[in-house]
């Protein structure tokens, strides 16, 4: 479970999360929306303890997630899939994950596995199309098992094939219990793939409900996609031209 209270980050002037009060529960595919600039790698990274809150709290099953040692174990992350090594091998840098967090190196072969890339394991990471990085991110973020896993934007690059995988592994991961936030722009995947969605826009939360009701409630107001209901409502919380309803 993830609980936000008050979590608020500001740069300078700029107030990236403004008092955002959530929960994130298990057994959920909670899709993470808003538009650019929104808020949403920022929260994650302060969930994650990359980035230190301006006030309020971020608690990772109960506890800050920051300075949490062995912190793979608690919780996996696919922030950024180019935030790698590129002179290792796939099989390097997840072994090299698993020791600091004291997890058994068979893992390394079970995740390469699972992810799909067990046959270039032993391949330069450098040489990896963008889809192989974030295959390779997903297998680090399963790495320790953890009951609570952050994904941001993990179709980004990705084929058909690998997007219908991703989509299978996220609802397999939250059937086991586990706590599954995804960031996404991908109004189509977040329809098919999650069941909750938390919607933010400057930082404020504007949404925090299941797909079904955001759904419906957009229907009453006339959108007729999942799309069109987003839009409606975060049209007045962008900062550059849209497209407006077609
Ligand atoms: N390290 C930083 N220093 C200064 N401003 C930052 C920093 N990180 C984020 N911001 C600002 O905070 C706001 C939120 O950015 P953030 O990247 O969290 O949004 P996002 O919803 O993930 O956007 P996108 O969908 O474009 O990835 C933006 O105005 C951004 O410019």
């Amino acid at each position: 479970m993830i609980e936000l209270r008050d979590l608020t980050k500001r740069y300078g002037g700029v107030t990236a999360v403004d008092r955002l009060t959530l929960t994130v529960r298990p057994g959920h595919v909670t899709g993470f929306l808003g538009p650019n600039g929104a808020g949403k790698s920022t929260t994650l990274r302060l969930v994650l303890g990359l980035h230190r809150p301006t006030a309020g709290t971020a608690l990772v099953d109960g506890q800050p997630f920051a300075g949490r040692r062995r912190g793979l174990r608690y919780a996996g992350a696919l922030l950024d899939a180019g935030d790698v090594h590129g002179g290792r091998s796939a099989r390097a840098h997840l072994a090299a994950l698993a020791r600091s967090n004291g997890i058994p190196r068979a893992r390394v072969g079970e995740v390469l596995d699972q992810v799909g890339l067990a046959d270039v394991a032993r391949c330069r990471i450098g040489g990896f199309s963008l889809g192989m990085r974030q295959r390779l991110g997903i297998a680090a973020a399963l790495l320790g098992d953890p009951p609570v896993l952050l994904f941001d934007e993990p179709f980004n690059g990705l084929d058909p094939h690998g997007v219908r995988w991703v989509r299978g592994l996220f609802r397999r991961l939250a059937a086991e219990g586990r706590t599954v936030l995804v960031s996404s722009h991908l109004m189509s995947e977040m329809e098919q793939t999650a069941d909750h969605l938390v919607v933010i826009g400057r930082g404020e939360l504007l949404v925090d409900e299941s797909l079904a009701a955001f759904t419906a409630r957009g229907r009453d107001n006339g959108a007729t996609s999942l799309e069109e209901a987003f839009m409606d409502l975060t049209a007045d919380r962008v900062d550059y031209p849209t497209g407006g309803r077609s």
